[in-house]
């Protein structure tokens, strides 16, 4: 199905202007995080920083080589850290790793100094989406698509703390991010 509404330059600006907090992207692996939140970003003129490649930049390491040598905890650990520091200096579009809002510490952070958008699709478009690098190590470790779909079921009632659920399906890039202001802009 298309989603007819587009908006326009002057629309966006305005709901530009009336985002008074960060806005935080969270849910599962292959939604559309870290790609949609930088348009979103260009979007709205604002920031964009993804809490997955500011841990590979303090770690001087890939999620991947992190994982293997250091194991999910401290993965976790620095996930933690560098989320909290966002909060702290934060502004603009902030993409998350799929695990970063199930952390009751990291997600009440979120919940009270920004606005978190729940991205969510079906299934077989995230086993598609995630296949096509081999950069996720948490879908290494089995079939993607069953792990996927645990992860679903056991992080469903985290993200479902968002204040906004957007579901994606196969719309592309711009229209997901416009339905996500349209989303914001009908919350604020
Ligand atoms: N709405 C979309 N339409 C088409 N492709 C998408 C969409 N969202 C994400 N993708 C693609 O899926 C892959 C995973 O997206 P990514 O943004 O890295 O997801 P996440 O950060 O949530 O894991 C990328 O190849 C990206 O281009
Ligand atoms: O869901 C998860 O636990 C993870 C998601 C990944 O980020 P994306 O959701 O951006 O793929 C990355 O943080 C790490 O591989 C763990
Ligand atoms: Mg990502």
């Amino acid at each position: 199905m298309t989603h007819a509404t587009i908006l326009t330059p002057a629309q966006i600006d305005g709901i530009a202007r009336r985002i008074d907090r960060p806005v935080v992207l969270v849910g599962l692996m292959g939604v559309g995080k870290s790609t949609v939140g930088r348009r979103l970003a260009n979007m709205l003129q604002t920031d964009f920083v993804d809490v997955d490649d500011e841990i590979e930049r303090a770690a001087d390491r890939t999620i991947s080589e992190i994982f293997e040598t250091h194991g999910e905890a401290y993965f976790r650990d620095g996930e933690r850290r560098v989320i909290a520091r966002l909060m702290d200096e934060a502004h603009g579009i902030i993409a998350t790793g799929g695990g970063a809002f199930v952390d009751s510490e990291t997600r009440a952070l979120i919940l009270g100094q920004a606005i978190a958008i729940w991205l969510d699709c079906d299934i077989d478009t995230l086993v598609e989406r995630t296949s096509r690098r081999d950069n996720r190590p948490l879908l290494r470790t089995g079939d993607p698509r069953e792990i996927l779909s645990g992860l679903k079921d056991r992080r469903r009632a985290a993200y479902a703390g968002a204040q906004i659920h957007v579901i994606t399906d196969n719309a592309p890039h711009t229209e997901t991010a416009q339905r996500i202001l349209e989303a914001i802009d009908a919350w604020l």
